[in-house]
């Protein structure tokens, strides 16, 4: 049987062979591969099964913050690199490595565990429900109805190109600022700058975006895009498309300039927008809407609540109402029936003996918790179960918020 433990930096290559064997890329990492890897490595973090001397499983987790409805930054413990070798597959490595990573998140008092799901149907068995989902369109940049002598912002704001090295300074203090206002938006640390900016490279062949910022006439940074072009030339007609890797804004004007401005790049006649929220504006920047098709839509982030009470009380709501909750959760880590009163004012919750509104599991709690899924949609799914009639559309008026939530990251 396979002995599943913490990682050592002595089992680390031995670990990360095993982790790009699970996700099919070549298993043997290049030296400097290695080096930036080695930066994510923090003791304790990282789980792996081992069988005959060799790494068969592998799971990492880092602290993260996950931005609540309303602004509120939750503790979260973020999971990533699982993968499990295939000739060891479906043997319960998974299951295994989970409930230990779970069980030290519960202890070290995170709210939520978050994941980015590989497959739909890998973790809801483990109490995660998908929180967020994400929207890609592409634009016919010659149907938007653009302008076509569009030449900047004339509100006195700006867009400047830039390079890595500057995004490294001034991306952090702007997104610190975005990530506020957007529910579903996660923290990116140190790390997370130097491996998008190729300060420090994971892939070695990692290869520099265009970044381009917009700043208000006072200078502030309000919108930031990373952004690749194709090198098609067809020898007649620029037919080149730019696919935005990430592309975050403080204010819709920003947000409308930077979209203007990728679709202004002479050259471009497509825009790929990369994974945007489901209520994206981006289509109604454009004259002619139609000209943005959506090209993928699919869940994104997964939660796992593991403290209930914390996790609804750091979330805003717009109406007032009191409920009571039975949340399922066969792992025993978070459920119990808990009464909550919540109203724009604020929210409490606590632990309850009286009898339930409205029974759940813990995935569908995490649902609608960031205001991604209606209660209603899930009741109607059987999903939820209402134990007291007009409970569902109750919970669904106050678990509603006025704007999906968002993921804008990978990891
Ligand atoms: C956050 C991330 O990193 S996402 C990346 C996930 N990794 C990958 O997709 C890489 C390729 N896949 C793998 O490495 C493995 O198949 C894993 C990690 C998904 C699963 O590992 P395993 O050790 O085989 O899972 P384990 O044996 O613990 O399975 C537990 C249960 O999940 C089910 N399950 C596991 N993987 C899958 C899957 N891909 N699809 C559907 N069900 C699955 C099993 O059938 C089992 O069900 P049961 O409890 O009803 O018997």
């Amino acid at each position: 049987m396979s002995d599943v433990r913490i990682v050592t930096e002595a089992d680390f290559e031995d670990w990360q062979r095993a982790l790009a064997t699970g996700f099919l890329q070549p298993p043997v990492l290049t030296p400097e591969e290695l080096e930036a890897r080695r930066l994510q490595f923090v003791p304790g973090r990282l789980l792996g099964a081992f069988d005959g001397g060799r790494c068969v499983a592998t799971f990492r987790s880092f602290a993260q913050e996950v931005t609540a409805v309303g602004g509120g930054l939750v503790p979260a413990d973020a999971i990533s690199n699982v993968t499990v070798s295939p000739t060891h597959r479906r043997r319960g490595l998974l299951t295994r490595m989970m409930n230990q990573d779970l069980a030290a998140a519960k202890e070290r008092g995170d709210v939520v565990a978050t994941l980015i799901a590989a497959e739909y149907s890998i973790y809801g068995r483990y109490g995660f429900g998908p929180a967020t989902w994400s929207t890609q369109w592409t634009v016919e940049v010659p149907r938007a109805g653009l302008d076509p002598r569009w030449s900047g912002p004339d509100d006195g704001s700006r867009i400047e190109l830039v390079d890595g090295a500057e995004v490294r300074k001034l991306g952090p203090e702007f997104y610190e600022r975005f990530r506020r206002t957007q529910p579903g938006a996660v923290s990116r640390d140190e790390l997370w700058w130097q491996f998008n900016t190729g300060a420090a490279r994971i892939h070695s062949d990692w290869t520099e975006p265009f970044y381009a910022v917009h700043r208000a006439a006072d200078g502030e940074v309000q919108g930031l895009v990373a952004y690749k072009s194709d090198e098609t030339w067809n020898g007649k007609q620029p037919d080149q498309t730019a696919s935005v890797l990430r592309l975050t804004a403080t204010t819709v004007a920003a947000e409308r300039a930077l979209w203007h401005y990728l679709c202004s790049i002479d050259w471009i006649t497509k825009v790929k927008s990369g994974y945007r929220g489901p209520d994206d504006l981006l289509p109604h920047y454009l004259p002619d809407p139609r000209a943005a098709r959506i090209t993928g839509h699919a869940d994104w982030l997964w939660v796992r609540i593991l403290d209930v009470v914390r996790a609804l009380q750091a979330r805003t709501y717009d109406g007032t109402g009191t409920l009571v909750l039975e949340v399922v959760d066969r792992a025993g880590l978070a459920g119990g029936r808990f009464r909550l009163q919540a109203s724009p004012e604020g929210a409490s919750c606590a632990p309850t003996a009286e009898s339930a509104d409205l029974t759940l599991d813990i995935a569908e709690l995490a649902s609608v918790w960031l205001g991604g899924e209606s209660v209603l949609r899930l009741a109607a799914l059987g999903r939820v179960r209402e134990e007291r009639e007009g409970a569902a559309r109750k919970a669904d008026a106050l678990f509603r918020s006025s704007g999906r939530p968002w993921c804008p990251d990978i990891f």
